[in-house]
């Protein structure tokens, strides 16, 4: 029964709240006073409506409804697998421009499974409890295909991702770059390093796209508390690659399965650092489920290559019967590239595991069946 003690007390706890009745319990009917409904309404903070502290309908417990942007693309495609095998519901949005259907196929009958085709430039309205924001061109021959799409795609894209982030209280991790250091100036990079990067080169439209995305997703974090993660992505190989993609394993493994002359750009003495896409993906789910992750995360394989030596390698595990031929270099390359990952390896525990020889072997057996089946783009 509600006594007039438990009445005052409740009144001066909830001083805006509802009014209770002044009059002492015997007021109240006794139909009241038997029911046991407490008299008073939620306090005020309890009735505003926070999606975030409701439980959705329509969702398994434990597990997540996660949009992956970018999801029909090479890397994309991969961390659907996972997210789909660790039985969470994926929506996968992709323009397609550079991701691929088919990378996706095995999942089309699975209902827990979504495609969307649709630019990330416009609007997207889903409900979703976390967000890899991956979609945007990343070969160099892609990004500078239309500098201006890949910019708005940097920009507006990422905007509208931590948009949906803001409204749905979503987990947003954007997929950066090694790129945004530019030609470092110093060696292996650091996450603090600010970086050396040329704001109107043909890179440019990435890698001050990616920048700016980076300054966009700690703005949405510190003005409007949205929960964000940024991996800085090293150059990353696997199967899935574009045959047409014009990156440099993805060329060299092609061309050597082609018995063609494999291209070394410049003087091939540029170094840089390959992971293979299995642990790329297994640190991006590390980065996006671990708590409490200040700042910007290389994700990277730290083993170095000159281009030089990587031409060695593919030929050694892929096709010894090729030769090597000396083309131009594209402006604003990047002299050499090599992650320092302690952070990744504290705080995330994350650590690359497959050695380069392992992984190129995988990437050839796709690309040979690929080539055999005439699969070669879209
Ligand atoms: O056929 C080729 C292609 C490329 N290269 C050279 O290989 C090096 C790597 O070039 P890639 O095109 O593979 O990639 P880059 O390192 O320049 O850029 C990449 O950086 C990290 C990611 O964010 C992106 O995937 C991409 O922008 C460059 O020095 C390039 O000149 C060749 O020697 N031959």
């Amino acid at each position: 029964t509600v006594t007039e003690h438990s009445a005052v007390s409740a009144q001066e706890r909830y001083p805006t709240g509802p009014r209770l009745p002044s009059s002492s319990s015997d007021d109240l009917s006794p139909a009241f006073r038997s029911s046991g409904v407490p008299i008073l309404d939620a306090p005020e903070e309890e009735k505003v409506h926070d999606v975030s502290k409701l439980d959705p309908p329509n969702r398994r417990k434990n597990k997540k409804r996660i949009l992956v942007t970018g999801g029909a693309g090479f890397i994309g495609s991969h961390l659907v697998d996972r997210l789909m095998d660790e039985g969470n519901m994926v929506i996968v949005v992709d323009s397609l421009f550079t991701g691929k259907k088919s990378n996706l196929e095995r999942h089309f009958s699975n209902p827990r499974f979504e495609f969307i085709r649709q630019d990330v430039i416009e609007p997207l309205y889903v409900e979703v409890d976390q967000i890899y924001h991956l979609a945007c061109p990343a070969s160099p021959i892609h990004y500078k295909y239309n500098p201006i799409h890949t910019l708005k795609t940097s920009f507006m894209g990422t905007y509208n991702m931590l948009g949906l982030a803001k409204r749905t209280h979503a987990r947003f991790l954007i997929t950066s770059t090694s790129e945004v250091y530019g030609d470092p100036l110093i060696h292996p990079q650091v996450e603090e390093y600010w970086g050396n990067v040329n704001p109107i080169g043909e890179r440019s439209c990435y890698d001050e796209g990616k920048r700016v995305a980076e300054t966009l997703c700690y703005d949405f974090k510190r003005q409007n508390g949205v929960d964000i993660r940024i991996a800085r992505i090293f150059n990353t190989y696997g199967p899935r690659m574009a045959l047409n993609d014009g990156r440099v394993v993805s060329n060299f493994v092609g061309q050597a399965i082609r018995r063609e002359e494999l291209t070394v750009q410049g003087t091939g003495n540029q170094t840089r650092s390959f992971c293979y896409v299995s642990d790329q993906v297994d640190g991006l789910i590390r980065l996006m489920n671990t708590e409490d992750v200040e700042g910007p995360v290389n994700i990277g394989n730290p083993t170095e290559f000159t281009i030089k030596e990587l031409a060695d390698v593919v030929k050694e595990v892929v096709e010894p019967r090729v030769d090597v031929t000396y083309t131009p270099l594209t402006p604003d390359d990047p002299k050499q590239r090599k992650p320092d990952i302690t952070k990744a390896q504290s705080k995330i525990g994350w650590n690359p595991t497959v050695e380069l020889r392992d992984g190129l072997k995988l990437m050839a057996l796709d690309f040979k069946e690929r080539i055999k089946n005439g699969d070669e783009g879209w």
